[in-house]
């Protein structure tokens, strides 16, 4: 394996890792974490995170390693963006917390300067997951996928772009129309040009309603706090909703009251995450 390994940490009785990679896909040196559960893994879930965070923020904070272990989940926390020199460098890569650097919204970019590194779409798909499965020995009937806000969105649409490519998917807060709202806006203006009509191809709404049959039987989790300062703004929670109602996909969306956009939240939700992506893989949930 091409991992170099950075840390090790033992964990609920498995082992959380964080590694480095020379990224082909991104062209640059890559991070990410990985837990892996007592006994080995027999499943896989991929968590995405959101804006401003890295491999660490989910592995640190979710609490996220317990039920793992007991389900036997392996966990793959990807970063959310290209790092480095060569991306701090561009025009508007820092300026703002919602674009560049930490807000790679899990796409590849076909705009100037950012198509060249701004790749995490191929990444993930074609090298990051796959190495993983790899080593460890899983295949897609056993691979999920959940994420957070900017990671909700690359949950939803990298599962509902690939079809047969995992099991399972859920979603926290996730951002579920981009093209309507601010953070999305910005973000596919810069990185995949002005033209709308290259947007749907990256909206999991807009996918998800023009999807030619139900590609989650076993339905789709979805959590939303209902104090979540960026709901009416920029999640639009209903849209994903109507787009499911529309071609028969059964979604769990589950509103909750007191709840905001961080990691508290998270941490309260993520059990049954967990055991919903364990169940559509076959493994026993508690
Ligand atoms: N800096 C921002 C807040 C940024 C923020 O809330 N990021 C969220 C994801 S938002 C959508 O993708 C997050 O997960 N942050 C990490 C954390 O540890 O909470 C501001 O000023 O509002």
């Amino acid at each position: 394996m091409n991992f170099e390994l950075i840390s090790e940490h033992g964990s609920f009785g498995g082992v959380q890792r964080f590694y480095r990679h020379a990224s082909q896909q991104i062209g640059l040196p890559m991070r990410f974490a990985l837990y892996v559960p007592p006994g080995g893994a027999k499943g896989l879930l991929v968590f995405l995170a959101g804006l401003t965070c890295t491999e660490e923020t989910f592995t640190m904070k979710a609490g996220a390693q317990r039920r793992a272990a007991e389900l036997g989940l392996a966990l793959l926390m990807p970063d959310t963006s290209p790092r480095g020199e060569a991306v701090s460098a561009l025009p508007g890569a820092t300026e703002s917390w919602d674009f560049g650097i930490g807000a790679g919204f899990y796409l590849d970019a076909t705009q100037a300067p950012w198509d060249r590194h701004f790749r995490m779409d191929s990444y993930l798909m074609k090298e990051l997951i796959p190495q993983v499965q790899a080593e460890l020995g899983l295949d897609a009937a056993r691979t999920g996928i959940s994420g957070h806000s900017m990671g909700g969105h690359g949950a939803l649409t990298l599962a509902l772009r690939n079809p047969g490519a995992f099991v399972s998917l859920s979603a926290i807060a996730p951002i579920a129309a981009p093209s309507r709202c601010p953070w999305g806006v910005k973000a596919f203006t810069g990185y995949l040009g002005a033209d709308r009509d290259a947007w749907p191809a990256h909206d999991a709404s807009a996918l998800m309603a023009a999807q030619p049959r139900v590609p989650y039987p076993g339905g789709i989790l979805v959590d939303q706090g209902l104090a979540d300062k960026f709901l009416v703004e920029q999640l639009y929670p209903e849209a994903l909703e109507s787009a499911c109602a529309t071609i028969g996909q059964d979604l769990f969306l589950r509103r909750h009251d007191g709840y905001d956009h961080g990691y508290y939240f998270i941490a309260s939700v993520i059990d049954d995450h967990l055991i919903h992506h364990a169940r559509q893989m076959g493994l026993q949930g508690r």
